[in-house]
């Protein structure tokens, strides 16, 4: 019989780990056991969780801190069908309501992850479609993009474009509305891209925000592509693992799908409660098959602890995963002052993303994005961005603008 385990740290001053432990691994599958008939237990046997590991940490000598246990438990795949939900519900359903206690980590079976054919292109095809091998990719999001009519939005695009990013995204706050529906959005925006071609010579990403309604995502997403769209935004945590995982697979649907954690902070950073973002940022996403997963980077404006960081890089590239790798998209504040720092703690299979960074250059969007390729090139060059930025004036607007961060 196949099991899939559940990592979980509990915090509680005075409970009794093991029986806890033995608690949760009967009673989020057979219910009861010990007052079971014989041939009842006999019966259920292939239905019961294991516990595999209970390791309490006691606080040292009375020291503050807390008393907790880190405990993993083993559930049969018998127990649930072959889809994200079934599992997050199988193994932190109820008891993500009882008490202290965070899911830390999932280990699902071979056969269970057997199910997910995961990122139709991942971070080779991502590269593939763009020619660009050699560098992070450099992502760039639509700023103050409620409310404008579709020219504007084409120009912003097209300012974005000229600076040389691979990547557009738009703001995942931007849905269905009058002003920029998705097919002339699309339109529009992809129209620019073409423009901006000629100048750069780059082939360009643009990843539309795909919303509607759950039922509608589908059809949603075919008439996005249809319109030209080369690229899928998702709020992932939002619509559901689930959802995002019927796009991944639909072969109809042949276009990379940004991951965004718009309402991930809801389920994160507790100690105390959630899901780690290891599991919800990183291995959750690569499982349902995005191709980039967006998350706060550790020194931006919206701010995710450097560990919690390098734990979703970790589970979106480890070769532990069936699925094909996904770019790390460490996000929000980001300027080119801070590419050293990116290029340093994630290496080079990153997406350097970036919104007020770019159109908050004085020089405006274009050169916005110019400065952060600049910043990429000084790093692949091992120069400062300061000794680089001699020579080049859009990278040294932007260091004078927003500095650079070593650290
Ligand atoms: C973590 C998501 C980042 C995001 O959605 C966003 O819009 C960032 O914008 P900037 O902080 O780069 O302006
Ligand atoms: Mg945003």
């Amino acid at each position: 019989n196949a099991y899939s385990t559940a990592a979980y740290r509990l915090y509680d001053e005075k409970a009794d780990f093991d029986k806890k432990a033995q608690g949760i691994a009967v009673g989020l599958t057979v219910g009861s056991w010990t007052e079971l008939p014989e041939a009842a237990k006999q019966q259920m046997q292939r239905h019961l969780g294991q516990v595999v590991n209970v390791d309490v940490h006691e606080p040292v000598n009375g020291a503050p801190g807390e008393r907790y246990a880190d405990i993993t438990v083993a559930y049969p795949d018998v127990n649930f069908s072959r889809d994200l939900p079934a599992l997050l519900v199988t193994t932190f359903g109820k008891l993500s309501m009882d008490g202290r206690i965070k899911l830390i980590d999932l280990q699902p079976s071979s056969d269970f992850l057997g199910a997910f054919p995961g990122p139709k292109f991942g971070i080779k095809g991502v590269r593939d479609l763009l020619g660009v091998y050699d560098r992070p990719l450099v992502m760039s999001i639509f700023k103050s993009v409620i409310g404008h009519e579709l020219q504007g939005l084409r120009e912003q695009f097209l300012q974005q474009a000229l600076g040389g990013v691979d990547l557009i995204k738009d703001d995942e706050i931007l849905f269905e509305n009058p002003l920029t529906p998705l097919e002339q959005r699309v339109k529009v925006c992809m129209d620019a891209a073409r423009e901006a071609e000629q100048t750069t010579g780059q082939k360009l990403i643009y990843f539309t925000n795909l919303t509607g309604s759950t039922f509608k995502l589908k059809e949603n997403a075919k008439r996005a592509i249809d319109a030209g769209a080369n690229g899928l935004l998702f709020n992932v945590i939002a619509y559901g693992f689930d959802a995002l995982a019927e796009l991944a697979a639909d072969p109809g649907i042949n276009v990379p799908i940004a991951a965004h954690p718009a309402m991930a902070g809801a389920l994160y950073p507790s100690q105390h409660y959630g899901i780690a973002a290891p599991l919800l940022l990183g291995k959750l996403i690569r499982i349902a098959g995005a191709d980039l997963s967006l998350f706060p980077s550790p020194y931006g404006s919206v701010v995710m602890p450097k560990e919690e960081n390098l734990g979703v890089m970790e589970a979106l590239l480890t070769d532990a995963l069936p699925q094909k790798p996904v770019f790390p998209v460490p996000s929000a504040g980001i300027h080119p002052g801070l590419v050293p720092l990116i290029m340093s703690d994630f290496g080079p299979e990153v997406v350097v993303n970036a919104g007020g960074g770019v159109h908050g250059h004085p020089g405006g969007a274009a050169a916005g994005g110019r400065a952060f390729r600049q910043a990429v090139d000084a790093v692949r060059h091992g120069k400062t961005l300061e000794s680089y930025s001699e020579n080049h004036p859009e990278l040294r607007i932007a260091i004078e603008r927003w500095g650079v961060r070593t650290s």
